[in-house]
């Protein structure tokens, strides 16, 4: 089954230039129920004029090559990645305020708020992550939020019931926002598959305090 949003590039044709706006996330934020109380949240055009930033971060950003990373299992990841733990100074004032927003609109969800950030690069089609869950930490014993933005060209992002299952895929283009709760980083998988003639996309995920 196809699912979920196309791509909303509403920031198209822009420039480098163009500025940056946070929309609110009051409105315009679609909440999925999927099975075993996990949902997923979008928010399409979140963040519109995203080109200046997608390209101060891909320049300004210390990229590292990820070797491997457990999840259940060691696996290779062909992406770049970059980590901003809790305290520590994000690369963009943007990351803070989008940080900030997200904190403000799921406080009655999420009391301790978003804190860590990290930041992959998907250089083109051939960058992908596997299915995975964020389980390191407390995402592997208790509900959870992890937030994601995306950045750049088009891509999907696919959710399937851990251990198998018919698959859900959300076009994410570049400014729209996926949140998703409840027990899904326990009891669902996602991933990010190859795309052949994909151009380059990042995504920055928030996570609350103690979840990887
Ligand atoms: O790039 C994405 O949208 C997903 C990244 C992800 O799932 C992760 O880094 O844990
Ligand atoms: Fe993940």
């Amino acid at each position: 089954m196809s699912t979920g949003i196309q791509d909303s590039l509403f920031d198209t044709p822009a420039t480098a230039d163009d500025a940056p706006t946070v929309h609110p996330l009051a409105t315009g934020i679609t909440r999925r129920a999927l099975a075993a109380d996990a949902w997923v949240d979008l928010r399409p055009g979140w963040l519109t004029g995203t080109v200046g930033l997608f390209d101060r971060l891909r320049r300004s950003v210390p990229w590292r090559a990820e070797q491997v990373r457990m999840y259940d299992a060691t696996l290779p990841v062909p992406r770049l990645t970059a980590a901003y733990p809790a305290d520590t100074r994000l690369p963009d004032p943007l990351l803070g305020e989008l940080r900030a927003a997200l904190t403000d609109h799921y406080r009655s969800a999420l009391p301790e708020g978003f804190a860590s950030a990290g930041l992959c690069l998907y250089r083109d089609g051939r960058d992908s992550v596997a299915w995975h869950g964020d389980r390191i930490g407390r995402g592997a014993y208790r509900d959870t939020l992890v937030a994601i933005v995306s950045l750049g060209a088009p891509r999907v992002l696919a959710l399937r019931p851990r251990g198998g299952g018919r698959s859900l895929r959300f076009t994410l283009g570049s400014g729209d926002l996926l949140v998703m709760g409840g027990s899904c980083q326990r009891t669902w998988d996602h991933a990010v598959p190859k795309a052949p003639g994909a151009g380059p996309r990042m995504s920055v995920q928030f996570r609350p305090p103690g979840v990887l």
